[in-house]
């Protein structure tokens, strides 16, 4: 059987947007060209180098893992996990009759070394959250992928609307990288986060070396912030507001709406515009309805996470 294809025990049983009944784990171009294996077609292992607390809370985790080979494999392979794909996680816990499955979102590859890192929310009671909390460094786990359809061509620049709730924001940071790293390509991005406040904007610092590039600027949409200036909202020309963001970073105290959206419209002559989402499926939903408003698009042109 080709080590891509999939069958009903690969399904999580969730609901899932890009579902890997719908999306196998697609044979990686950059493998074929390289004349190499990518190593997670199938499920592999992966051992666990470390587990570490995230913005100071203990239900956030950065997780970082690293191919495990056999004894007798050529190294001949690579782990190709391309930007806004999602791995599948399988795991066999005491209590379950069947393995568990559940899919994550690397926010950083390494295509050589064979190693990612996923952003993991601890979700309470949740039976792959407890396993994750206590994982030590050097177990192993099972991985499988990659899932999704999001495809980007840099020969064809575009007016890329990257829009993210909470932690979601950790897989589009390679869709970014992917767009800011090759310098022919002339897409121009608006990266749009939504969160309850600042104490939950994640991977800040990374944000804001994106906004050294001429063709990226990002927004803060801050729902539940609380300002000094007492107004119902507000946006970083408040001088209460300001003293909490960090140089050149633009924020708003309101909910991203199809008003907020059209305001961020890229005023340069672009091939097209497309929206990304990433996020829960109900914010999914919420913001596709949003975008087709602000900007006019087909479904074609919305991808969801
Ligand atoms: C394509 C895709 C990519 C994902 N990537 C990531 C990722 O990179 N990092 C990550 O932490 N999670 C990610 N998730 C969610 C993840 O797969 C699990 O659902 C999550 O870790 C909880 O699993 P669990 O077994 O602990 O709890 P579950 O038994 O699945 O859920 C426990 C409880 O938490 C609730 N819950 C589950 N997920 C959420 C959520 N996101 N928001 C609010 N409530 C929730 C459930 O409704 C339930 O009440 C992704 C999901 C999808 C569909």
């Amino acid at each position: 059987m080709p080590e891509n294809e999939v069958d009903e025990t690969d399904c999580c049983g969730n609901g899932c947007t890009n579902c890997i009944l719908d999306n196998p784990p697609k044979l990686s171009q950059q493998a074929l060209l390289a004349g190499k294996r990518n190593v997670i077609l199938s499920y592999a292992r992966f051992k666990m180098l470390s587990n570490v607390v995230h913005n100071g809370d203990e239900q956030l985790r950065l997780l970082h893992f690293v191919y495990v080979a056999s004894d007798d494999e050529e190294n001949d392979s690579i782990l190709d996990i391309p930007p806004g794909h999602h791995v599948m996680l399988r795991a066999e816990l005491a209590g379950h009759a069947a393995p568990l499955l559940r899919p994550y979102s690397p926010y950083w590859t390494d295509f050589v070394a064979k190693e990612f890192k996923i952003l993991v929310k601890l979700q309470p009671g949740g039976p792959m959250s407890d396993y994750l909390a206590a994982l030590e460094p050097l177990q192993v786990l099972n991985f499988r992928g990659p899932i999704g359809n999001y495809v980007h061509d840099s020969s064809s620049p575009k007016s890329i609307y990257i829009i993210a709730q909470g932690v979601a924001i950790a897989p589009t940071l390679p869709i970014v990288a992917q767009v800011l790293d090759n310098e022919d390509d002339m897409s121009c991005i608006r990266h749009l986060m939504c969160v309850k406040d600042l104490q939950h904007v994640y991977f800040r610092g990374r944000l804001l070396e994106f906004a050294k590039y001429w063709n990226y600027r990002s927004c803060l949409y801050l729902a539940h912030q609380k300002c000094g200036c007492g107004a119902a909202t507000c946006d970083e020309l408040c001088v209460h507001l300001k003293k909490e963001l960090r140089y050149n970073e633009r924020a708003r105290r309101l909910r991203l709406d199809a008003m907020q959206l059209a305001a961020q419209k890229i005023s340069s002559n672009q091939n097209g515009s497309i929206v990304i989402i990433a996020g829960n499926s109900t914010f999914q939903r919420s913001i596709r309805e949003q975008a087709i408003i602000a900007f006019k698009l087909s479904d074609e042109n919305i991808y969801l996470l």
